[in-house]
């Protein structure tokens, strides 16, 4: 990975995402090319452009200052800048640089996230960011045009040289699309959707809430596990260890869960991203050289932030199937609550329940335990703990934008390592393609049986079932040729 070497065969690219956030004094090569100063250039751009817009430099058609950014993508180029995001929102310092401003994201094609983003914001003071490796993806453009009438409506065509800008690899597209290429910023194919929340995807749009300072520091953190990675021996290097555990619990065990629990609310979109990360790089079923694999992969990743989650699904962790849990703990809340006259301050209540339940897992709790406290014999089975159930915990001494850099890139090597073991191609995708296709062929059967009345014809029976009852049942849902926006 780190010599550039065309390791996501199936693709025939390398997997360079380490280059996303190297100092600029490193070499890092992709078909003898140093990418680095590439990188950075893209970095300054970045830089001048947040900063020009943050300090009213660059204003809206109307001459207006946009304080307020919607940035448009879906799956990696949504994800991770979204964790991210959440995990500034409560640090003090990125507080302290996001004021008077607001980041929204928009990924779902559905209309009622289109809805919810446009909801209390003016186009005259809105910058949208269409942030698509691809610039094909159908949810992503579809919103980006719907978001291009929202401003052209109300500020006219020529508003959109101001109010939008675009992050990808494929620039003909951004400028086919209506986007001056000068407001374009470009990242390359050596970076897979779920790993670039370190290109532009992400460094843009956080860098337009929080400034370029804030995020750099982001970048130095994942930089410093990228180097802790590449030189730590394997038996204190982080990523190994974790990618080794976890290939020992689905692959030795037969556990083929995962959850992901950290004990800060700033965290809580941590398991969704790290759920398309892992999801999408290891569920796979065959090996890189396209064989069947005899052994199972990839884990099935969810979570949720404690204590939110031992009230609703820990009860199933406990007593009911095995599942490995990632406890991921702060030393340093970053919004500390005492209050007078408690036993603890609040973040120590969370923390007492960080530290408790990998003990329970592990533990657990016998019968005998249960008869010394005089439990009644029925309830026994009931209130007995099994113990012995895997977990491991990660104690963060803070969350600022440093150590939110390094959990990420801890996982994302992680994730590779656990690849590289089962000799699998984590870097390609294809498993999403068929059900795109698909979608494809549905939109031309709902296009043709609205506009020209044709039958639901060339799919399975279910399908067609529903399909016409859908049809039948929307039968009076305006379709005239006008645009309708949301009205919330
Ligand atoms: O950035 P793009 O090209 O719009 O793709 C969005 C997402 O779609 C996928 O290709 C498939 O879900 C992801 O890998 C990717 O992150």
């Amino acid at each position: 990975m780190f010599n550039g070497e065309r390791i996501n065969s199936t693709e025939n690219r390398s997997v360079l995402h380490i280059a996303l956030r190297a100092p600029l004094d490193s070499i890092i090569n992709n078909d003898g090319k140093n990418v680095v100063p590439d990188v950075w250039q893209v970095l300054n751009k970045i830089r001048d452009f947040s900063e020009s817009v943050r300090s009213g430099a660059w204003i809206g058609a109307t001459g207006k200052v946009l304080k307020d950014v919607i940035a448009i993508g879906i799956g990696g180029s949504f994800l991770g800048p979204l964790f991210v995001h959440t995990a500034l929102q409560t640090d003090p310092e990125a507080i302290e640089f996001a004021q008077g401003r607001q980041l929204r994201f928009l990924a779902n094609v559905d209309p009622i996230d289109v809805a919810r983003n446009i909801a209390g914001l003016n186009p005259e003071t809105t910058l949208v960011v269409v942030v698509s490796k691809t610039f094909t993806t159908a949810e992503t453009m579809l919103n980006a045009r719907t978001l291009r009438e929202w401003i052209t409506a109300s500020l006219g065509p020529q508003a959109v040289a101001k109010h939008m800008v675009a992050v990808s690899t494929n620039l003909t597209l951004v400028e086919k699309f209506g986007i001056d290429p000068n407001n374009a910023f470009a990242f390359w194919d050596w970076v897979g959707g779920r790993y670039s929340v370190c290109s532009a995807v992400g460094v843009l749009p956080l860098s337009l809430q929080y400034g370029f300072s804030v995020v750099e520091k982001f970048l130095k953190g994942a930089s410093s596990i990228d180097q802790h990675f590449y030189s730590a021996p394997f038996a204190r290097n982080l990523p190994v260890l974790l990618g080794l555990l976890s290939v020992w619990n689905v692959s030795f065990l037969g556990f083929p869960a995962r959850a992901i629990l950290p004990y800060s609310q700033a965290l809580e979109k941590f398991a969704p991203h790290i759920q398309q990360v892992s999801m999408e790089s290891n569920g796979k079923g065959v090996s890189i050289d396209g064989v069947p694999l005899p052994y199972e992969t990839g884990e099935i990743d969810f979570g949720e932030p404690g204590t939110n989650g031992q009230h609703s699904f820990y009860q199933l962790i406990h007593q009911g199937r095995v599942i490995p849990c990632d406890f991921i703990g702060v030393v340093k809340s970053q919004q500390p609550v005492y209050l007078k006259g408690e036993m603890v301050s609040n973040h120590d209540e969370l923390m007492s329940n960080f530290f408790a339940q990998p003990d329970a897992l592990a533990y657990g709790k016998t019968a005998e335990q249960l008869l010394k406290e005089n439990v009644p014999r029925p309830l026994i089975p009931h209130k007995t703990f099994s113990g012995n159930r895997p977990s491991l915990s990660l104690l963060l001494p803070s969350l600022n934008a440093y150590n939110i850099g390094q959990l990420l890139a801890i996982y994302e090597h992680r994730i590779a390592v656990e690849g590289f073991v089962w000799g699998i191609n984590s870097f390609d995708q294809w498993g999403v393609e068929l059900g795109k296709s698909l979608a494809t062929q549905v939109r031309k059967q709902l296009h043709v049986s609205r506009k020209k009345g044709k039958p639901v014809e060339a799919f399975n029976f279910s399908t067609t079932t529903m399909l016409t009852r859908y049809l039948q049942e929307s039968a009076d849902v305006p379709m005239e040729d006008c645009t309708i926006l949301p009205k919330m």
